[in-house]
């Protein structure tokens, strides 16, 4: 299947249970969500116009709304010409699981990878069974949340990002519900790094003994 790629880059994981893993980030272009404090609000538009070449893509820096074609042999390619270290992978966006993304699950752990899929549990799950899957639920959806519980159930990590006290609300909502995994972890993240959503997170996750998660990387002045 062909997947749409906003940019392909090697950091370090800086959020949920994977925070502090050297990791290749695949991010996918397309996400219909439209949360308001997203951090990738490049990422939301699929359009012909932004389609560009994998070697232009590679050269931009910063948030760009370009994207390229690419498929599973095509990205192992890529990542060998890069010179990657890393032996884990990031499936993030946009939305990575708009895309069938079987084949290039696959592909990765026949090469050796770990994978990790981003999700906001607003689409179903494509993925091989390997793939740790760190949902960050959405919940102000239009139209309810019909696949919800599908990933809730699968959910390695729940990985909720707050600034009020409505958001821990909305997320006790989804721990109660019969399909949630139980052995899920479950962190908070602060929203944008706000000084109040901060100390929302580290009040509500002592008293609740959830996790924290810190978008590190943002602190640290990585990408
Ligand atoms: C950009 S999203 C892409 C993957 C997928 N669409 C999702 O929402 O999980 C990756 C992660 O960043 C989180 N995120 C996005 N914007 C954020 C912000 N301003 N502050 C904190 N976390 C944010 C999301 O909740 C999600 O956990
Ligand atoms: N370093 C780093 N860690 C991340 N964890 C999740 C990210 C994302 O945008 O999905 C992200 C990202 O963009 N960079
Ligand atoms: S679902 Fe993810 S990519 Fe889409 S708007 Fe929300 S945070 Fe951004
Ligand atoms: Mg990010």
């Amino acid at each position: 299947m062909s997947l749409k790629l906003n940019e392909v880059f090697e950091s370090i994981q800086g959020e949920g249970a994977y925070t502090g893993v050297p990791s290749i980030f695949v991010r996918l272009q397309g996400c219909p969500v439209g949360c308001p404090w997203c951090d990738t609000q490049h990422t939301w538009s699929v359009d012909l116009e932004d389609k560009r070449s994998e070697q232009q893509v590679m050269k931009e820096s910063g948030d760009s709304r370009h994207w390229f074609s690419s498929d599973a042999e095509q990205l192992m390619a890529l990542f060998k010409r890069q010179g990657y270290q890393a032996r884990h992978v990031v499936l993030t966006g946009g939305e990575p699981a708009m895309y069938d993304l079987r084949d290039l699950t696959q592909t990765l752990h026949q090469h050796g990878f770990s994978t990790q899929i981003e999700t906001s549990g607003t689409f179903e799950l494509q993925i091989s069974p390997e793939t740790w899957v760190t949902l960050s639920p959405k919940v102000d959806m239009k139209g309810g949340y019909p696949v919800l519980d599908s990933v809730l159930a699968v959910a390695h990590e729940i990985k909720h990002p707050v600034a009020m006290e409505r958001h821990v609300e909305e997320l006790k909502a989804l721990l109660a519900r019969p399909a949630t995994n139980l052995d899920a972890l479950v962190y908070l993240q602060p929203i944008s790094q706000q000084k109040r959503a901060t100390e929302l997170a580290i009040r509500t996750c002592i008293a609740e003994n959830w996790r924290l998660s810190l978008q590190t990387h943002k602190f640290i002045g990585i990408e």
